[in-house]
């Protein structure tokens, strides 16, 4: 779509009259007609609200951009002017100029321009009576908000030769007090720094750390809504809060995106507190003031398609729309409060949560609304969110305690009490933690020494159960041979048992070979056990017939049975008796190495 700009002469004044949007946007409520303000500098307890419009980029002007915004330092109005489109076939939406009021509208958009609005002139507008505020013993809170590449982190910190609205606010509250005349006046100053990135608070003056060290957010009655851990560092001038913020800067995540080459990609919250303890010495009374200046740069609301965001940088993108989309909730609700019982959705969002006393408590509160020259509905968006913005209404109250002599002596006396008790609680505490840690250490030990006992046993057994193997290796030999031998017995006591008795008229022609068993306890010992058998045909009778026939002139032999198997008897005996022998020591080997009674070897 292309866009030509009708000339200015078309709009004539800024007093024309607008139109309600049908264009859905951002924003949480629709158009309504604009509201005027109360006048800047009266104390209607409203949110300030002014808006400025930046000069082009180099981006827009290679692009030959219009610029369609125009401002009128009389009335404070601001009139974006709808584009017109060359194109209409392909769109059907109409765009309509549009005017708002707010307490001021900034023209840094021309620097010819007799109107154009510098740095300076943003603080000494309202930055300088906010600090006023402040010395007052007020809250107070500036949030820049717009698009991204719009001039937030421009109004807010600038740069080195341009200063913005947080340099310029500290260096002059340090010129304010070298420059206060009264002795009996004494200043404290501390400084914060941190940024609300992907929806965690990470401190911008402590070193980064890998993984990042997030903190949490914490709410009691006396301080309200707080960062646990927060460094709140003293600062005694102008030099030490400027080594804070330019470290704080170096530390906050920036990337470059195609809108804007250094995008903030988190909120940045800058804090100063101020204590001033005034003491009297005619009534040895003390009078403590103090206030808490919120600067708060916020991160740019970005469409995707048109930053070309991916990865991490989407990511980033769409957590900083969804905190600015509650932010707008919180305001919105914020602004109808009082002619609706609507709960405002602080804790929807870490940037609202912690922004809450800033916007419902005790805080003078004002919003700078900073838009682009070049963009119709990202700017419409950001005005109507600002036009929202100055209708919520907040009492400050001054933060002022008066304390006579006797009563801070007191107050004293019970915190030094409540150190004590602290540092009594403090010292149980890490003598539990210690005492807790030593246990550990010994339950470690010892799980330690049982760990390597168990590896000691296992190896033992491993060894043993080696040996026993090769022992039991070695004894094979002596277990066929003890086998064979037991066979044999087997076989000797059954015929000893059953002798196979041969008839005399028998054994006669049967002639017994040298180294052959004697006549009379031939056979297998297969026989019946009666000693009856005639073993006619058998091989040993075949045998000794042929031996008898060749040997026919040998004498025949008495055989005494008796004797012989006394004899036999004998030999078993003794073999049994090795045999026993045998087998105990195979038993003992087996105790010895496997410590098991009863296994047979
Ligand atoms: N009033 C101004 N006059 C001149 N240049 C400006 C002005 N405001 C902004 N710029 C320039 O416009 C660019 C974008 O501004 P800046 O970084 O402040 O935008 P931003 O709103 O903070 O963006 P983001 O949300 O992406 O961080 C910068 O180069 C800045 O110098």
């Amino acid at each position: 779509m292309e866009y030509r700009m009708r000339p200015a002469s078309d709009y004539g004044s800024f007093s024309g009259a607008m139109t309600a949007s049908a264009v859905s946007l951002r924003a949480a409520e629709p158009y309504s007609a604009p509201s005027t303000p109360p006048p800047m500098g009266s104390d209607a307890g409203n949110v300030k609200v002014v808006v400025r419009c930046r000069a082009f980029v180099p981006r827009e002007r290679e692009a030959g951009r219009a610029c369609i915004i125009r401002m009128d330092p009389a009335t404070q109005k601001t009139l974006l002017l709808a584009p017109i489109d060359l194109n209409p076939s392909t769109t059907r939406r109409a765009y309509d100029d549009k005017e708002f009021t707010f307490d001021k509208s900034f023209w840094s958009h021309d620097e010819s321009d007799p109107h154009y609005v510098h740095q300076e002139d943003v603080y000494r507008s309202f930055g300088e009576e906010f600090l006023d505020h402040n010395f007052e013993g007020y809250n107070t809170c500036i949030f820049a908000y717009g698009q991204t590449g719009s001039g937030k982190s421009y109004t807010m910190m600038g740069n080195q030769d341009q200063p913005g609205l947080i340099p310029r606010t500290c260096e002059e509250l340090f010129e304010r007090i070298e420059r206060d005349p009264t002795p009996n006046t004494n200043y404290h100053v501390h400084v914060s720094y941190f940024e609300v990135y992907n929806e965690h608070v990470r401190d911008l003056l402590v070193p980064r750390t890998n993984p990042p060290a997030y903190l949490k957010i914490r709410e009691s009655l006396k301080d309200g809504v707080y960062v646990q851990g927060l460094t709140e560092a003293e600062v005694r001038n102008y030099g030490d809060v400027k080594r804070l913020m330019e470290c704080g800067d170096l530390s906050r995540t920036t990337a470059a995106t195609k809108m804007n080459d250094t995008s903030s990609r988190s909120h940045a919250v800058f804090t100063i507190q101020l204590k001033q303890i005034q003491h009297s010495l005619l009534s040895d009374a003390t009078i403590e003031r103090c206030a808490r200046m919120r600067l708060v740069d916020l991160a740019g609301s970005e469409r995707a398609n048109k930053t070309e965001a991916v990865g991490a940088r989407l990511k980033e993108g769409g957590n900083i729309n969804k905190s600015l989309t509650t932010l707008g909730r919180v305001i919105a609700a914020l602004a109808k409060k009082g002619r609706t019982r609507e709960i405002v959705p602080f804790r929807d969002s870490v940037l609202t949560y912690l922004l809450k006393d800033s916007l419902v408590g005790n805080s003078k509160t004002a919003m700078v609304a900073c838009i682009s020259p070049t963009d119709y509905d990202e700017t419409l968006s950001t005005l109507r969110y600002a036009d929202q913005a100055k209708r919520i209404r907040i009492t400050a109250s001054v933060n002022e305690d008066r304390v006579s002599g006797a009563e801070r002596d007191a107050r004293i006396r019970e915190m030094e009490e409540q150190i004590r008790s602290l540092q009594i609680s403090v010292k149980a505490a890490t003598e539990r933690r210690r005492e807790e840690a030593n246990e550990l250490d010994e339950y470690q030990r010892q799980v330690a020494l049982m760990a390597r006992l168990n590896e000691e046993r296992s190896q033992v057994s491993d060894a043993k159960m080696r040996a026993l193997a090769a022992e039991l290796e070695e004894l094979r030999p002596l277990r066929e041979e003890n086998e064979a031998l037991r066979q044999m017995v087997r076989l000797t006591t059954q015929e000893l048992k059953n002798p196979i008795v041969i008839p005399p008229h028998l054994a006669r022609k049967v002639s017994v070979r040298e180294g052959e068993m004697p006549v009379g306890v031939l056979g297998d010992g297969g026989g019946d056990g009666d000693g009856d058998e005639e073993r006619e045909g058998s091989p040993e009778f075949e045998s000794g017939s042929e031996e008898g026939d060749d040997g026919g002139d040998e004498e025949d032999e008495e055989w005494d049975s008796d004797e012989t198997a006394a004899d036999l008897q004998a030999d078993v005996q003794e073999f049994l008796k090795d045999l026993g022998m045998f087998r105990r020591r195979g038993e003992d080997d087996r105790i010895r190495f496997t410590g098991q009674v009863g296994m047979k070897v």
